[in-house]
């Protein structure tokens, strides 16, 4: 497998703990930090020193790989019903991307296969590398996938980050340009800089600079200006839950621009993993969506831009409806139409 660019890995197991590109330090600095304990992971999701829904659910397989290895019991029965604790603590970091939900339940289905403990431990950490591993052949398919929908000097529109520090490598939505940039195929993207956290400015504009990809950062209300004068060829997002009827949770924000493309007669795109679809949810309506702190929308980068006391609404994501959704991008191919009837032919061998 060809490797695109040179950024670095946001997640890396190092044998007896993580290694994690602080993606709260990005741009101005690049910081690894290191996770010893199930805490410092549980910390980073929710700190969003991790984030995008691959990265969260690679770094908590090996959150529980970290706390595996701290148990000291003899019983096998005892170690599984401590990871399912773990299992449990872990699934209340963060509730809207399934990717977390779907890792740390393949860990646990390790753990209950196993005969020993030592069995169990080996098993686990073979298997979070395995998932990292996966998601980064994944990735490179959705951005091949996604390639061939764009045509030579498409200038495209993004939000949020759903790139390579969101996923093991090449990102989701953003997987597309750094294929691009390898295969020397132009394409521009403008991206979003995403209120109220700024992973459009922050992150993507920082990443696909780093990748030579031709990027124009825009804030989030100039976007059907833009659409309209820069000629938006299409919308590509990421996303963190897809339901049974292609219902898309992603970042605040992408509702939005899914009612502008349609306005604009453009597609709109949903880049994702299969671990990203949640078949036991019918429809958006049963996503659970994340509200974050009010001090992300009163202060930014430190400062109180809004007055003491005021009523904030902070939901960190929103619910695309289907019918907006032109196709679904993923590893398996690209779907479109009858989402229901779709998906699950992308679950058959
Ligand atoms: C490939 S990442 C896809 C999504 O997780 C991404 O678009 C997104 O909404 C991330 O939100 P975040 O709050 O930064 O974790």
């Amino acid at each position: 497998m060809s490797i695109t660019t040179n950024l670095p890995l946001s997640v890396e197991w190092k044998d007896s703990y993580i290694q994690l590109l602080d993606q709260q330090k990005l741009p101005q600095e690049t910081v690894f930090i290191d996770l010893h304990t199930i805490h410092d992971v549980f910390d980073a999701i929710v700190t969003l020193k991790v984030r995008g829904a691959p990265a969260i659910g690679i770094t908590s397989a090996y959150g529980l790989v970290l706390a595996a290895n701290s148990y000291n019991t003899a019983s096998l029965a005892e170690f599984q019903s401590l990871l399912r604790k773990d299992r449990d603590y872990l699934a209340t970091s963060r509730p809207t991307a399934v990717n977390l939900f779907w890792a740390i339940d393949r860990l646990i289905q390790v753990s209950l296969q196993a005969s020993s403990i030592n069995e169990a431990k080996t098993n686990l950490v073979h298997e979070a590398i395995q998932i990292q591993l996966e998601d980064e052949a994944t990735c490179r398919l959705i951005g091949e996938h996604a390639l061939s929908l764009f045509q030579k000097n498409d200038k495209l529109l993004t939000i949020c980050n759903a790139g390579s520090i969101a996923t093991a490598r090449y990102g989701t939505a953003l997987a597309p340009f750094h294929l691009a940039k390898e295969k020397n195929f132009p394409l521009s993207v403008f991206a979003c800089e995403t209120r109220p956290v700024l992973q459009g400015s922050r992150l993507t504009a920082w990443e696909l600079q780093q990748s030579g990809v031709d990027v124009t950062l825009i804030t989030d209300n100039m976007a059907a200006h833009t659409i309209k004068t820069k000629e938006i060829s299409a919308v590509i997002v990421g996303a963190d839950r897809i339901t049974a009827n292609g219902d898309t949770a992603n970042k605040i924000g992408t509702y939005g621009l899914a009612i502008l493309a349609k306005a604009f007669d453009i597609p709109f795109y949903v880049a994702a993993p299969l671990s990203t679809f949640d078949l036991s949810k019918e429809t958006g309506e049963e996503i659970e969506i994340e509200e974050r702190s009010p001090e992300e929308i009163t202060h930014l980068g430190g400062k109180q831009i809004a007055p003491d006391g005021i009523s904030v609404f902070n939901p960190a994501f929103d619910v695309t409806p289907n019918e907006l959704i032109t196709a679904i991008i993923t590893e398996k191919g690209i779907i479109k139409g009858d989402y229901t009837k779709a998906i699950p032919t992308l679950f058959k061998d």
